[in-house]
């Protein structure tokens, strides 16, 4: 287990580079295997989730390298096989390897995935997609077995009952190679699902929409990469040091952003009052300003992402009044709130609604990350307060932010990141 120490009463300056997306990423390494050839990413982020799905790579006989941001990936000598159950209970991402697997061998054996404890995270809308496609599917106590018949997959049409990012890339990665057109209605819109549609393009699949809610997909034979591919900066890292910077900063660029990705979060920091500077692709936030509570209700992409929901919420705690937040998509992602009270954070949630309000006796404690950005909101809560802040299971933060110590580092920002115990996951 990984501690992350943080000494309150430090401010943010100077600027930190975004990273390529985790949500894009952990989507494109299991596609890499539906190719032909080698393929190449950069900006690739620095995170757990990478490289946990290394492993799982290299369980399939297909190899791996990661250096400085690049990582090349050799599915030419892939080999069906067992995938580690303690990885694959590490990410949600795993789940990717069932379109992807389906994709390559028209078989797929995939333990059930972990990720974030947020509340239920049912996947009976993939297992509903690769039915259509034709595969029969088998739930088994920890695994899911997937299975066509001598024909292989077929493409269809499949309308989702719900919005699901997951859903609609497991599926994609499943049709791509399939027979036939498969129509996926009522899909995701979320800028990764893009990405991951320009990756898969850029090698010859044949994908129509992606970023609309119908995406039209034509199976091909055969995807070779002829170039390295530029993953998308990550929206919810760079909405997470905006929140911050704006909370606690003396004048912070965050750099290596697509503003557009982050349209409603950016109109919520506004709403508060928060002048921000927005060029092309760089944002200032100048810190200091006077703030205004809000009100926020997450939605599935172009609204607010359920994954700033947290991130935003000591940038609450400054503003002079109660906020609100609705998280329609995850109304149990409230595991930060009992450990923000301890720090004397003014929060709390009843009925499915968050009431966050002024909090200016902020204090530092030792205090549990169960997940992610339950963990980041913690950092941010701990730099406002006064004295030490103790995170323990920050292994979780590590799932998902870039080079964090060092990025903050770079802000004037000192954390301390210990390893407790023998660390089995990387
Ligand atoms: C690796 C990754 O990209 N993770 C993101 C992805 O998670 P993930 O893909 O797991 O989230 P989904 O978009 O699938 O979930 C959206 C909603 O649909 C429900 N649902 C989903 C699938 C299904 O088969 N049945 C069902 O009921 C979920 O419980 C949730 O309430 O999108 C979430 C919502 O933006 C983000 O918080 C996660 O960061
Ligand atoms: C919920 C998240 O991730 P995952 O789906 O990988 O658990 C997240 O990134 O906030």
């Amino acid at each position: 287990m990984k501690k992350m120490i943080v000494k309150g009463g430090q401010k943010l300056s100077g600027e930190v580079t975004i990273g390529g997306a985790k949500n894009s990423t952990v989507a494109l390494i299991p596609a890499a295997i539906l190719a032909d050839t080698p393929v190449k990413f950069d900006t690739v982020p620095d995170i757990l989730d990478v490289h946990n799905l290394m492993l799982i790579l290299n369980s399939l006989n297909v190899t791996s390298h990661f250096n400085h941001g690049e990582l090349e990936i050799d599915p030419t000598n892939i080999k069906a096989a067992p995938l580690p159950g303690n990885t694959i209970r590490s990410l949600r991402a795993s789940y990717y390897f069932m379109g992807a697997l389906l994709g390559r061998f028209g078989e797929a054996m995939v333990g059930f995935p972990g990720g974030d404890n947020i509340g239920p995270r049912p996947i009976d809308q993939h297992i509903k997609g690769f039915k259509a496609l034709g595969a029969s599917v088998e739930e088994k106590k920890n695994a899911v077995h997937i299975t066509t018949g001598p024909d292989g997959l077929q493409g269809a049409r499949i309308f989702f009952d719900l919005v699901s990012v997951g859903a609609t890339i497991n599926v994609l990665l499943a049709a791509v190679k399939a027979k036939g057109t498969t129509i996926i209605e009522n899909a995701a819109k979320e800028p990764e699902i893009v990405d991951l549609a320009t990756f898969l393009n850029n090698m010859g699949a044949h994908i129509r929409g992606a970023g609309t809610d119908v995406i039209r997909i034509q199976g091909v034979d055969c995807l070779r990469a002829k170039n390295t591919h530029t993953i998308i900066p990550d929206r919810i890292e760079a909405g997470t040091y905006l929140a911050f910077a704006a909370a606690n900063g003396n004048g912070v660029w965050i750099k290596n952003v697509i503003p557009e990705h982050l349209d409603p979060f950016i109109a919520k920091m506004q709403e508060m009052g928060v002048h921000l500077q927005i060029d092309e692709d760089k944002i200032y936030v100048p810190g200091g300003d006077l703030l205004a509570p809000i009100t926020v209700k997450t939605a599935p992409f172009p609204g607010f992402a359920t994954d700033l929901q947290q991130p935003l919420t000591p940038l609450l705690m400054q503003a002079n009044g109660r906020s609100t937040i609705i998280d329609t998509l995850y109304p149990e992602r409230i595991k930060h709130i009992p450990e923000m009270q301890r720090m004397g954070g003014r929060i709390s949630s009843k009925d499915g609604i968050i009431t966050i309000s002024h909090s200016t006796n902020l204090k530092g404690a030792t205090v549990n990350a169960s997940e992610i950005r339950a963990g980041v909101s913690l950092l941010g809560l701990a730099l406002m307060a006064d004295g030490t802040t103790v995170i323990e299971h920050a292994d979780h933060i590590l799932r998902g932010y870039d080079r964090i110590v060092e990025k903050f580092r770079n802000l004037s920002v000192n954390l301390q990141v210990i390893t407790e115990s023998a660390d089995v996951s990387r």
